[in-house]
């Protein structure tokens, strides 16, 4: 990472944000930055996509009114533009979520570094890409520095987490500067001082996930048996202390220590074991039906209002239900 600092204002000065790329996360990250006050620009190549980001946002709206929302928070701030430079012009903050493809990340974050008023931080919702794979190199008025991931979790407007992690090229400043408006912003943040693939939360997810696949490829639990597994169990937990804790309490008074001189010696197959599952077309086909079945009559949107009001009640009665001031 380099020192230079390029930001032209303070996180708490922030007013404007532009939002490239409205899709599930885009438009999760536009209803989360209207809803804390922001005027929010937006832009996305696809020809619906205006119809479907005012939908989503509308569709989130009612949980964020019951999370609170800040001051002047309006729908009417959102602007959908048609071109990539008119969302960004005014921006002091960018934030990308366009789709997981190497090589449009790649000339997409260099086109918006281009279009990006100096010194504006350009933040990648990537799941898994590191930023040094995606800068622009130094050079023809590239300024790579200001390139961050700041990785969110579905919904943004809901799931408070965002990793952030810069590449070799990006600024130490931009990276605390993300850090600390993100915060501002309403979001948790963990900071990481190196990337890993899949940052931390997806690298344990994708853990969890291949297990979940190699089951239902070798017709060993259903879709429904694996997510009752979670639900019903480890997952009642997790909403409010993390694995590691959680399994220290599984050494009793002994704690962690206990738990590992325990249980560390039966553990040492599973995890020597584990391999990639192949992701062939009956393995996806497998998980399509099974999702399907587990979903029952439920719609997308059904879905999508059980799991946002799932999420406020363990806000709620976890006691993070979070102020509304940005
Ligand atoms: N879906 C998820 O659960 C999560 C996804 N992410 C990340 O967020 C990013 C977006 O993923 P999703 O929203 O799920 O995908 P999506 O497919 O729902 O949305 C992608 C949007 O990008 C637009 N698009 C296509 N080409 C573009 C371009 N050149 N410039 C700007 N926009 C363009 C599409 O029209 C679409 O609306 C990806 O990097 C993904 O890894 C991160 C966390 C969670
Ligand atoms: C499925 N996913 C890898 C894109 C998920 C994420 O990146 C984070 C999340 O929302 O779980």
């Amino acid at each position: 990472m380099t020192d230079t600092t390029p930001a032209p204002c303070a996180p708490e000065d922030v007013r404007r944000v532009a939002c490239i790329g409205a899709g599930v996360i885009g438009g999760g990250w536009v209803a989360h930055f209207l809803a804390r006050g922001y005027d929010v620009t937006a832009w996305d190549p696809a020809p619906d996509a205006e119809d479907k980001l005012r939908r989503l946002v509308a569709a989130a709206w009612p949980a964020l009114e019951q999370l609170g929302l800040a001051e002047g928070a309006s729908q009417d701030r959102l602007t959908v533009t048609a071109t990539l430079a008119e969302a960004v012009a005014d921006a002091q903050f960018v934030q990308e979520s366009a789709p997981e493809k190497l090589e449009l990340k790649r000339s997409l974050l260099a086109e918006l570094d281009a279009a990006t008023p100096p010194g504006v931080v350009i933040a990648s919702s990537t799941s898994g890409y590191p930023m040094t794979d995606m800068q622009p190199q130094h050079g023809d008025g590239a300024d790579p520095g200001r390139l961050v991931v700041g990785h969110p979790f579905n919904p943004p407007y809901l799931i408070p987490l965002v990793e952030v992690v810069g590449g070799e090229s990006t600024a130490a400043d931009a990276v605390a500067w993300s850090s600390r408006f993100y915060d501002v912003a309403g979001k948790s943040v963990i900071t990481m001082d190196r990337e890993l693939p899949g940052f931390i939360a997806n690298r344990l997810q994708e853990a969890l996930w291949r297990e979940a696949l190699h089951m239902v490829a070798n017709g060993e639990a259903t879709v429904k048996d694996i997510d009752d597994s979670i639900t019903e169990g480890p997952g009642l937990r997790w909403a409010f202390m993390g694995p590691c804790l959680t399994f220290a309490l599984a050494g009793g008074e002994g704690g962690m220590g206990h738990m590992l001189d325990h249980f560390g010696p039966s553990l040492k197959s599973p995890w020597t074991r584990l391999e990639a599952p192949e992701l062939d077309r009956e393995l996806r086909d497998a998980m399509v039906d099974g999702c399907e079945e587990a979903a029952g009559e439920r719609t997308y949107a059904d879905l999508v209002a059980e799991r946002d009001q799932g999420v406020i009640d363990v806000l709620r009665a976890t006691g993070r239900l979070g102020g509304t001031a940005r």
